[in-house]
């Protein structure tokens, strides 16, 4: 009898969990989805309407790969390749529309003042959360951080990129950039050969991380490289797979690779700041590098609060070092190679930019001051950054319901602001928008659009790249050193391909004629 009872409550308990799970599982994939399409609509938004689990998944990932299959002309405009579903739903729904992830939907802004509201008000609109909670094994840090963590995390970073402490870095830009140039005069031996630039362009910029982050640890530095980008690969595979909650305790091969790297590029860290923390205390300087500079900022900030919860512990301060190499590596070749593809495009702004850096540097080593007057050259990388921003969209997300322009947004939806949609817009740029022009920023960003200020290829608000003078310091060293020594012209196999990956890139390479000068 008792044996019997035992049973009974058994099975009635697993009844029950199995009935709350099943209804937790289908308010997640139907009830929630469809009671936040209603409240978006009744905003007057539109979009697709919602479908089962996958939402527009299956349809954007479908037009994505038909985009990938053809390369365009170099006169086409680049956004219907480079996000074919986001600028079709723009055309056939207005410059605020939703799409589904899923069972999640996104709301997408492309209109500038509401993005500049979005990126100032950076308390209310925090990053996006949720998805595969693997991705974030690729970097972490202060990009990941939102309200008192950021505002600590941004105070403690800052010093770091300080354009007084980017002059100390030059000397390891030079290396690296002096590296990638012998090279490719290996390759061309004093004449004329074709050079996928894109993967010298990619070593250059890591290896530039690798000295400025870790200084004499370099070496560590460039193996911490490689693992994240073998991470970024699995991140990017995990990203585009639909995220089902738990899954990541699965022993799969990726799950695994992934954890076995995250293990290991924290480690190497650890032990570059374990020396580090040593030599200061044999009272050598550290400072010179972005972790010297930013262990130093650190431990300056807790002595000044009096409280160790004031500054960043160690494993917050691994974060930040892998960040440095997500957030800063691909997104400056990503500039690098454009700014060079576009130059052989348009030779008369090559022979422009070479007869500056000639003018201003004759055969000098290039230096800070040298380097900040250049006016062809930062017009340059202002319109190829307009035409091919790096990060082509950036991710909030709306955590309590949110009032934003006429709009009261639910909460739960993230949000993308389409930094790529709004570089291309012809009533912000003019009827020339997607023609190469650098002269629109010859009296300086504000000036370069009708009206508003709409370029924002650093994002904007408190939250604005941190990294942006270091960026353009070193795109402006390696297209001086560049310049002088080799003049390029695009091969005949170089197919124009921009599509993302994270940030945007040739998705077949850059394969130009290098001709030594
Ligand atoms: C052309 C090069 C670069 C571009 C286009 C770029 C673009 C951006 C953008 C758009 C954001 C804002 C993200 C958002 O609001 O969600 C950002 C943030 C950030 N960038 Fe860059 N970036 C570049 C280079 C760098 C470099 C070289 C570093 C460091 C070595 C760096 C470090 C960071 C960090 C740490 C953040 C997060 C800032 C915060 O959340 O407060 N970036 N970047």
């Amino acid at each position: 009898m008792e044996v019997m009872s035992v049973a009974v409550w058994c099975g009635v308990t697993v009844a029950v969990v199995m009935m709350v799970y099943g209804w937790r599982f289908f308010n997640w994939v139907w009830l929630r989805p469809k009671r936040m399409e209603k409240s978006l609509r009744e905003q007057g938004l539109t979009g697709n309407p919602y479908r089962f689990l996958f939402g527009d998944l299956k349809e954007m990932v479908q037009m994505g790969n038909q985009a990938k299959l053809k390369p365009i002309k170099l006169t086409d405009s680049i956004v219907p390749r480079v996000m074919p579903f986001y600028y079709t739903s723009a055309n056939t729904y207005g410059n605020i529309f939703f799409t589904w992830m899923g069972p999640r939907p996104m709301v997408h802004v492309t209109d500038p003042p509401l993005i500049r509201q979005i990126l100032a008000n950076y308390n209310q609109f925090q990053k996006a959360r949720g998805g595969n909670p693997l991705t974030k094994m690729l970097a972490r840090g202060i990009a990941d951080a939102d309200a008192d963590q950021w505002v600590k995390h941004r105070k403690i970073i800052n010093p770091a990129f300080h354009v007084e402490k980017l002059k100390h870095m030059l000397p390891a830009f030079h290396i690296s950039c002096s590296e990638m140039i012998n090279k490719w005069e290996g390759i061309t031996k004093g004449e004329s050969c074709e050079v996928d630039v894109y993967p010298h362009l990619q070593t250059m910029t890591s290896d530039v991380i690798s000295r400025t982050a870790f200084g004499s640890s370099y070496e560590e530095g460039r193996r911490i490289f490689e693992l994240q980008v073998e991470q970024a690969k699995l991140v990017i595979q995990a990203a585009q797979s639909m995220y089902i909650p738990g899954s990541r305790f699965l022993p799969t091969k990726r799950n695994r690779r992934m954890k076995e790297i995250d293990t290991e590029v924290k480690r190497t860290i650890r032990k570059i700041i374990n020396k580090r923390v040593t030599t200061k205390e044999k009272g050598e300087s550290t400072k010179e590098d972005l972790l010297g500079l930013l262990l130093d900022s650190n431990e300056k900030e807790i002595k000044q609060q009096g409280n160790k919860n004031s500054g960043l512990n160690i494993d917050e301060v691994i974060e930040e070092c892998k960040l440095f190499y997500f957030a800063g590596q691909e997104t400056t070749s990503a500039l690098l190679v454009w700014t060079m593809i576009l130059l052989c495009q348009h030779a008369n702004w090559q022979d422009r930019a070479r007869d500056e850096v000639l003018k201003v540097f004759g055969d000098r080593k290039p230096d800070i001051d040298g380097l900040s007057h250049l006016k062809t050259i930062n017009m340059i990388l202002h319109e190829v950054l307009r035409l091919y921003p790096p990060a082509v969209a950036l991710g909030r997300m709306i955590h309590e319901e949110t009032k934003i322009g006429n709009l009261t947004l639910p909460s739960g939806a993230p949000l993308m602001l389409h930094l790529m949609f709004l570089h291309h817009d012809p009533d912000i740029w003019g009827d020339d928008v997607n023609e190469f022009n650098p002269e629109r920023f010859a009296e300086g960003v504000s000036k370069a659009s009708k009206g508003q200020a709409s370029f924002l290829p650093f994002g904007g608000g408190p939250r604005i790249c941190v990294g942006q003078a270091f960026a353009m310091l070193e795109a402006k060293l390696a297209l001086v050193m560049i310049l002088r020594r080799f003049s390029f012209d695009l091969s005949p196999s170089y197919s124009h391909a921009p599509h993302t990956v994270i940030t945007l890139q040739p998705q077949f390479g850059a394969q130009l004629i290098l001709s030594e000068l």
